[in-house]
């Protein structure tokens, strides 16, 4: 089963309404390009505004968590309702205070005892203010762990055509920022929400009771307000999407430059990446300035400061009025009193509750600018989860290991990349590999002999009438981990991992695998010698990408993970000339061992490899121009005989 079925299982997209959010990302894959076109396509067209999702389709995300919120729920109702019930005793305070007929004796035990059950109250609602705070808190932390690894095991299940259209430090963003913004929303903004709505209802209730009269004077006011905010949440709202889009594009480019800071460097381009990361994010000294210029006019900039401004003017534009309510009510009041129609006590509390509701409206204007900035970031969340993948969900057939001989077949392929559909890579490409047989693929840069491995990988699937067979077998009906299972690929420029040797060599290897294993893999890689040398031998750490090894290191160690992984192919894509010469003799050594006995294509780009394969494909203009031994292509092929020449030397085998 594809992975993608399985984060399926425990997230249920189909009760997340989400339109169409999904194809957003496919939309930024351009039509045209030519085969030189190295221009930044994935920046260039900026994607369709995806619609955001609704909060249910975050909170389905919480639903494990319910015992949780249900608890957290209770206890911001008890302590709600113990601030409630203070101004009311405060009420009795002051009403025994002006009471002509209460001796002193009475007064002073009936304040001490309502002062006292007003302090315990206020203490227990504390109490329980706090508890509700930690629960949420740790409900949250774990809602959002759990979006993280899904969303992070959904991404690593998409097709390598969809990561050709992204940027890592976009998804980077995603993964981090968003997910903190969605967990701002759980543990603070919807729960003080809420907090504010039961509070303006509670206080609501007892106002009516105390002054209807003044209750319905204050109730209008508080309309008038709810209403205001609504306009301003939806602005709000749509900026800040903006905003974290312009962040992550800025991440997107930190993170290629900080990825790639030894040709940064090299190229002393510093300044140009920074320029370009102030591109994205807007020029800080322009911050500044409070209106938007032509300076600051960027998304992340010109959103930032029209978030700002917003919330600012709902902020004053509330408290301004909320302010009048409270004085207007307090006038009104004050006249009630002298009239006799209202006890001084009794609008002593109307006013608490008033303040109360002005307090609790103010606040929520910050609630809601974060809980629509995560409404926000939900929808950027959401739209990769929503991403489907086509060649990892596409075949289910198993290809057991015992079972797999090694013939290999491509009939009559046609192929372009997704992310290139005008540009044609292969045309009408056949080829049979024999099962053990060495087949070298040779041709100019860009001829598409990459292409071929990849897609034996299955990396990308053909589509149309031809297809790669394995022992007979379609692989699109295959599925694709089965596939990669029996096949093993030494790149041109192997990826370790910041993990150990010994932990590089394993990665992959799906049995149990004895330290013995480990080290003859590394012996007939030629990796033992140099792996012992170091003080911490098979435990040393190869720092990010094996940044600390050589490229010859890092190739054996890469040829000792596949000798482990025992594939039945093997694909190379042959070093060009990151080795010495004595590296190269090294690993060619290793290589040999290990295409001993395996169905094996080699990209290839020394004639030494060259002259060992069975068979030698010249690749050249999408299709494959001749095959044969090195002899006979030699002898009859011009094209050929130029690569030699010019790519592999120029010297003829025997010299
Ligand atoms: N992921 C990709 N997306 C779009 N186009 C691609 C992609 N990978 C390769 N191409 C294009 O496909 C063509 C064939 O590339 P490929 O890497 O297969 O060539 P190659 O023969 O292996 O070249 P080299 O010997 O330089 O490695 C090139 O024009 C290249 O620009």
């Amino acid at each position: 089963m594809a992975p993608q079925d399985s984060s399926k299982k425990d997230i249920d997209l189909e009760e997340v309404e989400l339109g169409e959010v999904g194809k957003s990302i496919y939309a930024e894959v351009p039509t045209k390009a030519s085969p030189d076109d190295t221009s930044d396509t994935s920046s260039s067209t900026p994607p369709p505004e995806a619609p955001l999702p609704g909060f249910q389709a975050i909170f389905s995300l919480s639903k494990p968590e319910w015992p949780h919120l249900v608890l957290a729920f209770l206890f911001m109702i008890i302590a709600e309702v113990g601030s409630l019930y203070s101004p009311l005793l405060l009420s009795d305070c002051y009403n025994v205070i002006v009471d002509p007929t209460a001796t002193k004796e009475e007064m002073l035990d009936s304040v001490s005892s309502k002062m006292g059950l007003v302090f315990a109250i206020h203490w227990g609602s504390m109490g329980f203010g706090m508890a509700r705070s930690t629960i949420l808190g740790v409900a949250a932390e774990r809602v959002v762990a759990r979006l993280r690894t899904r969303l992070y095991s959904h991404l690593l299940s998409q097709d390598l055509a969809w990561f050709d259209t992204v940027k890592t430090g976009d998804l980077v963003s995603r993964l981090g920022n968003d997910t903190t913004l969605i967990q701002t929303l759980t543990t603070s903004s919807m729960p003080e929400i809420v907090l504010s709505l039961i509070k303006v209802i509670g206080c609501i209730s007892l106002m009516i009771v105390l002054s209807p009269k003044l209750a319905g004077l204050t109730f209008g006011v508080v309309v008038f307000l709810l209403l205001a905010v609504i306009p301003f949440g939806v602005i709000i709202g749509k900026l800040a999407k903006k905003y974290n889009d312009a962040l992550a594009a800025a991440a997107g480019a930190s993170t290629e430059s900080l990825g790639g800071i030894r040709t940064v460097r090299s190229f002393a381009a510093e300044q140009k990446e920074g320029d370009r990361y102030m591109g994205k994010i807007g020029d800080p000294r322009a911050t500044s300035c409070w209106y938007p210029t032509k300076e600051t006019h960027t998304t992340y900039l010109f959103g930032t400061q029209k978030a700002i401004i917003g919330s600012a003017a709902f902020f004053l534009v509330g408290m301004g009025v909320a302010f009048s309510a409270l004085y207007g009510s307090l006038w009104v009041g004050f006249l009630d009193v002298i009239e006799g129609d209202l006890s001084l006590g009794d609008m002593v509390a109307f006013q608490n509750y008033v303040f109360q509701i002005v307090l609790a409206i103010g606040s929520t204007g910050g609630h809601l600018t974060a809980a629509l900035t995560a409404r926000g970031a939900a929808a950027r969340v959401f739209e990769l989860l929503k991403q489907e993948s086509e060649v990892e969900s596409r075949g289910q057939a198993t290809l057991a290991t015992a079972d797999v001989v090694g013939n290999v077949e491509f009939k009559n392929i046609s192929f372009n990349y997704p992310s290139r559909p005008d540009v044609k890579v292969l045309e009408n490409f056949s080829l049979s590999v024999p099962a053990r047989a060495t087949v070298a693929l040779v041709g100019a840069s860009g001829a598409g002999k990459s292409t071929v491995i990849s897609l034996l990988e299955r990396f990308y699937d053909v589509e149309g009438e031809g297809g790669v067979f394995v022992d007979g077998r379609d692989i699109r009906d295959l599925e694709p981990k089965s596939l990669r299972g029996n096949i093993g690929l030494v790149q041109q420029e192997p990826t370790l991992f910041g993990l150990t040797i010994k932990e590089n060599i394993m990665y992959g290897v799906k049995r149990d695998v004895t330290d013995e294993e480990v080290m003859q893999a590394c012996e007939q890689a030629n990796a033992r010698t140099f792996v012992e040398a170091f003080p911490e031998k098979f435990d040393t750490l190869v720092g990010e990408r094996g940044v600390k090894l050589s490229g010859g290191q890092k190739q054996r160690l890469a040829i000792a993970r596949a000798l482990l992984c025992d594939p039945k192919i093997l694909l190379l894509d042959e070093a060009t000339s990151a080795l010495d010469a004595e590296s190269e003799f090294v690993v060619q050594q290793a290589i040999d061992r290990l295409m001993q006995g395996r169905t094996t294509i080699i990209v290839a780009h020394r004639l030494s490899t060259v002259r060992k394969a069975d068979k030698i494909v010249v690749v050249d203009d999408h299709r494959i121009c001749d095959q044969g031994t090195h002899e006979e292509l030699y002898e009859r092929c011009e094209k050929y005989r130029d690569l030699v020449k010019r790519q592999m030397g120029g010297r003829r085998d025997s010299e």
